[in-house]
């Protein structure tokens, strides 16, 4: 599992260590995993010695871990070039360090030498600003990052411990940032570096470790790995039976839509549930079972019989009203996608999960699709605390966030997904977890995780895969997850 902290928890933790460590050391610890990322990036071409390095230092330590690695690599044999944003406010050790290291400083103001750096840089060390960072970046700043943006440089761009521009603890872009090729992080993770469109712009992540790790708290942010979903996973031992390992209902689809039926169904089916129960109108319910023979169908949620969970909304179309507040109103652990969203209580006062992609949070919240795009942590936060709710927000990066404030953020999206259905297949397979008895928080992000490696699979196939492709991945995904099930 990796964590995320904010840039608040970063601080303190620093303070603490700082506190036992000699004046400088823990900056020269960050100087030294840049460095080593640099000198790497380096090698691949060409090599360090002889090799031009651009550094862009702002005002703050930033800009200190940017000049002291600048001197290092210029003491290996490295062309330094630096460009001061505030040269009276430079960091003064590090600055004088670049320069007896004989590193040259380039004015801002010099137009024609900053563009003809830039230009034969191999490597750009982005250091105007790190966890200090607030709200875009302006004049000069932004200047520098619309040039690396628009390909002036034909080297790497390398962010310190995040883009500059980027907000630290959301991700947010608020005016212009950095687009790096690579970011080297110090002691943990930051949110920017992690949600889009910050994640975006942070390119391939390098962590540094700093030590920051006893001084840390635990994180309310966490990104999940193999090893942690496979722990998740209800693993359907020996002794189990169709109903120990879960009976979930689908309450999905229309004759409109009738795919959407089958596919949450197929999620639903390959989630570990013991049993689907799909609730549909009948020329529905009979394409389900023609793909699905072992699911069970009936025309109400009522009529289905018991289920231990619902998963609500794919493709219902109109007119569903009453069939979605009975599914609600059972008070069992409920998944809610897609159309069924059009029909929430207040708040949720049981296990509730929902999945709404950018456009149906925007409606829910009343903003503009933009909006959440550019703020996807907050809204996602906002419809958690009024719902009641964990809310699954699909997109670029999906995040989940829990009305207890802890957030998910899923690694292994990719935009294969972007396909009329997946959607489909999700809900199905993360109400099927939820049947199967994880928590609204573990159910969603475990079928994030395994729905995406399931994108990428079904890419590596066809290219462009539909939501069956995806569907038809799954087994092998979770396989490889889970290892083999029924061993006992
Ligand atoms: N505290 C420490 O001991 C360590 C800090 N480290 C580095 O220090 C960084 C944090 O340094 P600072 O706290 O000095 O902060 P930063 O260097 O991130 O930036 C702070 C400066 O930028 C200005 N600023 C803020 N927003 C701006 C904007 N939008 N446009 C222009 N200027 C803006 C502030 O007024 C301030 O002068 C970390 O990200 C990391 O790179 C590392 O060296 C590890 C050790
Ligand atoms: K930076």
């Amino acid at each position: 599992m990796k964590t995320v902290h904010t840039v608040e928890e970063v601080r303190a933790a620093e303070e603490a260590l700082m506190a036992r460590l000699p004046d400088g050391a823990l900056m020269q610890r960050a100087v030294a995993g840049l460095v080593t990322v640099c000198a790497r990036l380096l090698r691949e071409s060409g090599g360090v010695y002889g090799a031009r390095v651009v550094v862009l230092a702002g005002a703050g330590n930033n800009g200190g871990d940017a000049l002291w690695a600048g001197a290092r690599l210029a003491r290996r044999g490295a062309h330094a070039d630096a460009v001061l944003l505030d040269p009276a406010k430079a960091h003064a050790e590090g600055l004088t360090a670049f320069r007896s290291a004989g590193g040259r400083v380039v004015s801002v103001d010099d137009g024609v030498g900053l563009r003809s750096a830039l230009a034969q840089a191999d490597l750009v060390l982005d250091g105007i600003l790190g966890i200090g960072g607030r709200g875009g970046l302006r004049g000069d700043a932004a200047r520098l990052a619309a040039l690396l943006r628009e390909g002036r440089t034909a080297g790497a761009v390398v962010a310190v411990d995040l883009p500059s521009g980027v907000d630290p603890d959301t991700g947010e872009t608020p005016g212009d940032a950095v687009a790096a090729d690579h970011t080297v992080t110090f002691g943990t993770l930051k949110a920017a570096l992690v949600v889009d469109p910050g994640a975006a712009a942070a390119g391939t992540l390098h962590f540094a470790d700093i030590g920051l790790g006893p001084f840390l708290p635990e994180a309310e942010m966490t990104v999940l790995d193999d090893a942690d979903v496979a722990a998740l996973l209800p693993d359907p031992g020996r002794e189990s039976d169709k109903y120990s390992r879960g009976v979930v209902g689908v309450l999905a689809g229309s004759a409109q839509f009738p795919g959407a039926a089958v596919l949450a169904t197929g999620g639903a089916l390959h989630g570990g549930a013991g049993m689907v129960r799909y609730a549909g109108p009948d020329a529905v319910a009979t394409e389900v079972r023609e793909r699905w023979p072992e699911a069970i169908a009936g025309p109400s949620p009522d009529a289905v019989g018991r289920v231990q969970a619902w998963t609500i909304g794919s493709g219902l179309g109109d007119g569903r009203e009453d069939d979605v507040r009975a599914a609600l109103g059972a008070g069992l652990p409920v998944l809610v996608d897609a159309d069924g969203l059009r029909w929430l209580p207040e708040r949720f006062t049981g296990p509730a999960l929902l999945t709404p992609h950018a456009g149906e949070l925007s409606r829910l919240l009343d903003v503009d699709r933009s909006a959440v795009e550019a703020r996807r942590l907050h809204h996602a936060r906002e419809a958690a605390r009024r719902w009641n709710a964990v809310v699954l927000l699909k997109g670029s990066t999906t995040v989940l966030a829990a009305p207890d404030g802890r957030v998910r953020v899923n690694p292994t999206g990719t935009s294969a997904l972007a396909a009329a259905g997946t959607g489909d297949v999700l809900a199905g397979l993360a109400g099927s977890l939820l049947a199967g008895g994880l928590s609204p928080l573990d159910a969603g992000s475990v079928a994030a995780f395994a729905h995406g490696l399931a994108g990428q699979r079904a890419a590596a196939g066809s290219g462009y895969p539909s939501a069956g492709d995806v569907l038809a991945a799954l087994p092998a995904v979770l396989r490889s997850l889970r290892g083999p099930v029924g061993g006992g």
